[in-house]
């Protein structure tokens, strides 16, 4: 079950010609997909993007009406190979990934795709995952378009514009036999609006179709001498017939007044900002309507010079709006108006970063720049000629106090970093090597652990280098989640080690679901699910794989369990890869599963206990060993008001879940007395609350009685 249920917001799919859809854009993405007679979807989640295949997974039924194939794939490559379907058939199909560690991960099938091209369209929705907010490196997926000749779309973010694009895609995508990809940033993903509705569509051919009329075309096939057919192709054909698309269906577009001498060339998906920009400038209302001549480039590959270079005629000054690194788009500009003798000054990066997300500020300070140094007129007097001081902003990492992010409270995970810093102190440091997933926050305190991190599913992988001609010797640790275990890690990384008689510890962390990219359900699952083979075992894909030490825990919160098992580990003469399997289900997920059960038992009147922790104040000796080796967003500092203790006290707040850490910790580290367990009860028997009573008075005559003898502080 992923972390958002959409059942509600999928009826929205079903909305017809002319009916107002409301909602937020990854939903609108999903509509115009029905509206476009899309035969099959596919994907890997991830953010931003994940929600579209949690919508998409939640419409079950409505695809299955329609005659559309739904998967959840097993990686970007498996939903890349998918879209083969579009290859010898009229079908279209999309896929979803993210960013470019999704088409890192896609790359193979999508040179293969690209190269021979496509019949059906075939459309890939790349959440663009760059700039603050962003969970990876900041790379641009761009590059890979250009690299396999792939269209990329970046439409302006609002629904009317997202919705027509997925058309203009498919469309463009047929017509000249090129997969399109349609890039949405992270706030294009998550922008709300409204569009028209149309009716949704039954694909022209639907899959089954397909299978009952087999067809193949070698010119398609990517295999010498076809694959120079392709390129020829690619540069006579496939490119051409794009450029005219992009002319003919004006999918760039224009405003502002024509005739400027001075222009912006903008990112589709940058409009919104440019837009606030210019009327933080003064220079366009609230609405959007402005004199600065601009040309949108909602289709950001290919570029059409002929465009570019009518945009450019007669201006003294063109601004390049490309966020991200390099400025591909600014090169080919660059050199469109070299080769076409143009003398239009041409600025891009310089005036605006050449890294870092262009948020609202940054836009403003670049054109701003840019309209003063070169269309100083075009600005309001009181613009040019300001005496306002600008607004200081406080550095506030001096005053507040850093917050990196961390496990969750109650997460399953915690203890396996604790007992690992246990081991770490008993048997000394090792090479700790990290992968994707919620279990990388190891490498942030209070942890501080892990030196790297490759790839999804490449923990183990990566410290495959590490082979220690001692036998004797330190091995290397690795982490691996169960969502990259089954991305790729059970080949790449178990398979590789098994084969090369790897010596080291790989660590499988397994929640029961793709934790981080929103808790959808992977093949190791343990929840029933309609659609969907789960509850295949970890333990057994390693033992296929040829592994031959492997333990597994089911309850990571046994700290001295999990402790136990990696020293063992780490110095059993055992030859081969040792696997530990950590398994205990994601708290979030779990909460989310369990807390309506348990509000629905209460409100039955049933019997409910809930585990609370807390801190007994008088025990505690304000070292803070606690967290030292926790962690826990609910465990926090109090102070006690006792003038005669220095440090604050530990303290548990209204968060806890009851998951024990705290105090199997304590004991696995032989740290702590001060902690203890409470049952909060709901519905109590009526023994419990007469004993509850008698206990009270017990300790409240206790409590008077000690504070009666106590030194009070005025
Ligand atoms: O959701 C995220 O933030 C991820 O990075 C997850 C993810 C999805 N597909 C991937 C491919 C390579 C690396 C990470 C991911």
């Amino acid at each position: 079950m992923a972390e958002r249920s959409f059942a509600k917001e999928v009826q929205k799919l079903k909305k017809g010609e002319g009916e107002t859809f409301t909602g937020e854009g990854i939903l609108a993405i999903t509509k115009a997909l029905l509206e476009n007679g899309v035969g099959y979807v596919g994907g890997y989640q991830g953010s931003p993007i994940s929600h579209l295949m949690d919508v998409l997974a939640d419409s079950q039924e409505i695809l299955t009406e329609l005659g559309v194939h739904f998967e959840a794939s097993a990686s970007e490559a498996t939903a890349t190979a998918m879209l083969a379907a579009s290859v010898h058939y009229p079908i279209r199909g999309a896929v979803t990934y993210k960013s470019v560690v999704g088409t890192n991960v896609a790359s193979d099938a999508l040179s293969n795709l690209a190269s021979g091209g496509v019949t059906g369209g075939a459309l890939i929705i790349v959440g663009e995952d760059y700039g603050e907010g962003s969970s990876i490196m900041q790379e641009r997926t761009y590059a890979f378009a250009m690299k396999s000749q792939v269209w990329m779309l970046d439409p302006r973010p609002n629904l009317p514009s997202i919705v027509k694009a997925v058309g203009d895609s498919f469309e463009m995508s047929e017509i000249s036999n090129t997969p399109v990809m349609l890039q949405v940033g992270i706030r294009s993903c998550h922008v709300h609006g409204h569009f028209t509705a149309s009716d949704n569509k039954r694909p022209q051919m639907n899959v089954s179709e397909a299978l009952e009329n087999p067809k193949r075309d070698l010119q398609r096939i990517v295999l010498p001498p076809a694959t120079y057919i392709h390129e020829e192709e690619k540069l006579t054909k496939r490119l051409p017939a794009a450029q005219k698309f992009i002319i003919d269906k004006q999918i760039n577009e224009r405003f502002g007044t024509p005739s400027g001498k001075v222009g912006i060339i903008l990112q589709g998906g940058t409009y919104n900002t440019v837009i606030r920009a210019l009327n933080r400038l003064g220079l366009a209302d609230l609405y959007g309507d402005t004199n600065v001549d601009m040309l949108v480039l909602n289709c950001v590959y290919p570029l059409v010079p002929d465009q570019i270079l009518d945009f450019c005629e007669g201006k003294d000054a063109v601004l390049i709006v490309e966020e991200g690194q390099p400025n591909y788009v600014e090169q080919q500009i660059a050199h469109m108006l070299y080769q076409s003798g143009k003398s239009v000054k041409l600025e891009g990066k310089g005036i605006l970063p050449m890294g870092g997300e262009y948020t609202g500020q940054v836009m403003v300070d670049g054109l701003g720049d840019f309209f003063s140094q070169h269309a100083p007129a075009m600005l309001p007097v009181a613009k040019v000629t300001t005496n306002e001081q600008p607004i200081s902003i406080p550095d506030l990492s001096k005053s507040l106090p850093a917050r990196p992010p961390g496990f969750c409270t109650g997460c399953p995970e915690r203890p396996i970093f604790a007992a690992t810093k246990l081991v770490e102190e008993e048997l000394g440091e090792h090479h700790i090597a990290s992968d994707i997933g919620c279990h990388l926050f190891s490498i942030m305190p209070p942890f501080d652990l892990g030196a790297t991190t490759m790839g999804f599913g490449l923990g183990p992988a990566s410290a495959s280098a590490f082979h220690n001609a001692d036998k004797k010797g330190r091995r290397s640790i690795s982490f691996v989640g169960d969502g990259g275990f089954w991305h790729n890690g059970l080949t790449s990384s178990v398979g590789n080690a098994v084969f090369n008689k790897n010596d080291n510890v790989i660590v499988i962390v397994d929640n029961f679901y793709s934790a981080a990219t929103g808790g959808q359900d992977i093949l190791s699952s343990r929840a029933d699910n309609p659609t969907k083979q789960t509850q295949n075992s970890i333990v057994d894909a390693c033992k296929g794989m040829g592994v031959k030490w492997i333990r597994q825990i089911d309850r990571t919160y046994d700290v001295t369990k999990m402790r136990d098992t990696l020293k063992e580990a780490l110095t059993t003469e055992a030859e081969g890869p040792k696997v530990i399997v950590a398994s205990s289900e994601c708290m979030l997920n779990k909460q989310r599963r369990v807390k309506p059960q348990m509000a629905k038992a209460a409100k039955d009147g049933k019997r409910v206990v809930r585990p609370r922790f807390g801190v007994d104040e008088d025990i505690c000796t304000g070292d803070h060993a606690c967290m030292r080796l926790s962690g826990c967003p609910s465990l926090s500092v109090k102070d006690t008001g006792d003038p005669l203790r220095d440090d604050p006290v530990a303290a548990i707040d209204q968060t806890c879940v009851g998951c024990g850490n705290c105090g199997e910790v304590a004991d696995a580290a032989v740290l702590c007395p001060s902690f203890f367990q409470a049952e909060i009860i709901t519905n109590p028997s009526n023994f419990e609350k007469r004993r509850a009573s008698r206990t009270g008075k017990i300790i409240a005559w206790l409590q008077t009685r000690r504070d009666a003898k106590r030194v009070a502080f005025a």
